[in-house]
């Protein structure tokens, strides 16, 4: 499966924030998608996810242009894992994972027992099923993030969409859930998935986008498109990109601010007292 963009633009009403971008993701890939905050990531993924229009040109999926497809539709081919949330009520973990399961499940049906074993399988991959019974409001910002995975996992997508799926979570558990969106890939899943950390998309993705103002500013493999004069073009700092080797001998590449960012004065506290009691 292939999902693809042509001349994509998205925005909301009459403000276009997402400009005429065209793009491939191919199964087996991992995109990394970075850019500045408010650059339009997250705009990108609600309009790709259907839950804001498309301003101009096409999201095709297989060639088919999905403009028509009911959310259920998507649902049954493109998985989103969002970032960090948490549910109004106190769903238990397997309930959670099987809402994953509502694409496929006729309308006023309860989930089958072989929806209870996709979703228990989707916790097993994942290495949680000790999680099953657990109250998904009382565990770790870290577990729940590898619930919401397993529920996307349920979802059986061919696609999945991540927005920021390390945000919030401790350098651990960024590891941990990077690693096993690395493995779905090989589980001939396509993922998109946008980051803050340019470390992140060398290590873990194949593929690196970069989002700047609305456009892509470039697009390649992670080593020859994060280049320092493009972070800087995308976040306005100076960063020098470093190889370096691990204990296990492999390079990686590291991203050191090269220079402290030259801060604006801050308010004296007797103009900040004036404020305060103006
Ligand atoms: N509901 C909305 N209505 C109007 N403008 C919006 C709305 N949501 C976001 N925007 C604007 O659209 C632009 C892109 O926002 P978006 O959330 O896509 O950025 P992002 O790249 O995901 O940022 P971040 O990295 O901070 O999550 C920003 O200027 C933002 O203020």
């Amino acid at each position: 499966m292939e999902l693809e963009f042509r001349n994509l633009s998205c925005g909301y009403g009459q403000r276009r924030v997402v400009d005429s971008i065209s793009l491939r993701l191919k199964v087996g890939e991992v995109v990394g998608l970075l850019g500045a905050n408010g650059c339009g990531k997250t705009t990108l993924i609600k309009t790709i996810l259907g839950l804001l229009p498309v301003q101009g040109g096409e999201i095709l999926l297989d060639g088919k242009n999905i403009k028509n497809w009911t959310s259920a539709q998507i649902a049954r081919v493109i998985g989103y894992i969002p970032q960090m949330h948490t549910p109004p009520f106190p769903f238990e973990v397997l309930d959670v994972v099987l809402m994953g399961r509502t694409a496929h499940i006729k309308p006023f049906s309860s989930p089958s027992p072989q929806d209870v074993k996709i979703a228990e399988r989707a916790l097993d991959m994942l290495n949680i099923s000790y999680l099953r019974d657990r109250v998904y409001t009382e565990i770790s910002g870290g577990e729940r993030q590898l619930v919401l995975i397993a529920r996307a996992l349920a979802q059986e997508p061919r696609i999945l969409i991540m927005d920021e799926p390390t945000a919030s979570l401790d350098f651990g558990n960024q590891i941990k859930v990077l690693s096993h969106v690395k493995q779905l890939a090989g589980m001939n899943i396509a993922v998109l998935m946008s980051c803050h950390f340019p470390e992140h998309a060398f290590i873990y993705s194949n593929r690196a986008v970069l989002l700047n103002e609305g456009k892509i500013l470039h697009s390649g493999t992670p080593g020859e498109t994060i280049t320092a004069e493009r972070l800087k073009t995308l976040y306005g700092i100076d960063v020098d990109i470093v190889t370096v080797k691990n204990r296990m001998n492999q390079e990686l590449r590291v991203c050191i601010p090269s220079r402290n960012f030259t801060l604006q004065p801050m308010q004296s506290m007797e103009r900040r007292n004036e404020y305060a009691f103006a």
